[in-house]
């Protein structure tokens, strides 16, 4: 008889990971292991540390020590491991002179899509985020609510192995947030693991597990 039970490997794991920013140490000795498929919600106040270790986490800041592993393996070893991580940025992170789509069909060719594939992705992701009737307009004629479904709509559409997403709700009215938020716990159906930095507590209660940061005394 086949093994009912699903195992989750490791999908990303710190080790002993320290952070610093401005002179000071954010994130100290911070050990943690995400699984595949997992929904994660990061909690904290204001400043305790939840962008600093989701920038770290995508390989996009180095640790001050300590390490993040990408199934087991040092990112810092093999950066290219960097291409199955996604973050939806705080501040969104997309070209404000280019289209909703093009800001994703740019995103998708640089992670080696081909272009009509690319402007089908970018189509459908929109269309998931309920911003398909913005494609064409440029992200500075957009909201801060559009701008920040057109971002989350990003991630999606590269179709990461983890997606680390900074308060992505922040901005949405009470019909957005509950759109957005199914969409993004939607991938983990297909193992993706999910990581939100919130201050929602209901986002949170969506998830599995919440990772609460504290502010501590910093060096
Ligand atoms: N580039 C930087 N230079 C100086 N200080 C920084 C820098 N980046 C972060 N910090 C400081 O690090 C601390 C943690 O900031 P971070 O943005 O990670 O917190 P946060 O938990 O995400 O906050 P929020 O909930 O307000 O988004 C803050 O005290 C912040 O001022």
């Amino acid at each position: 008889m086949d093994d009912p039970r699903v195992i989750f490997g490791t999908a990303l794991s710190c080790e002993a990971l320290s952070c610093r920013a401005g002179g000071r140490t954010i994130i100290e000795d911070l050990s943690l292991e995400l699984a595949e498929g997992e929904r994660v919600a990061l909690m904290g106040p204001s400043g305790s540390g939840k962008t600093t270790l989701l920038t770290t986490l995508a390989g996009l800041l180095p640790p001050a020590s300590g390490r993040v592993l990408v199934r087991g393996v040092p990112l810092d070893e093999r950066p290219g491991l960097r291409a199955g991580l996604a973050l939806v940025f705080q501040s969104y992170g997309l070209l404000s002179l280019l289209t909703a789509a093009e800001n994703i069909e740019v995103t998708l060719r640089a992670a080696g899509h081909r272009p009509k594939e690319a402007v089908r992705a970018a189509a459908a992701a929109l269309e998931r985020l309920r911003v398909a009737r913005f494609a064409d307009h440029l992200v500075e004629e957009l909201s801060g609510g559009q701008q920040q479904r057109v971002a989350v709509a990003r991630a999606l559409a590269l179709r990461p192995q983890v997606l680390l997403a900074d308060e992505p709700t922040a901005e949405q009215d009470p019909t957005h947030r509950a759109a957005v938020l199914d969409e993004l716990l939607a991938v983990t159906g297909d193992g993706t693991t999910l990581v939100i930095a919130t201050h929602d507590p209901e986002v949170a209660g969506r998830c599995d597990r919440v990772i609460e940061l504290r502010e501590t005394a910093r060096r």
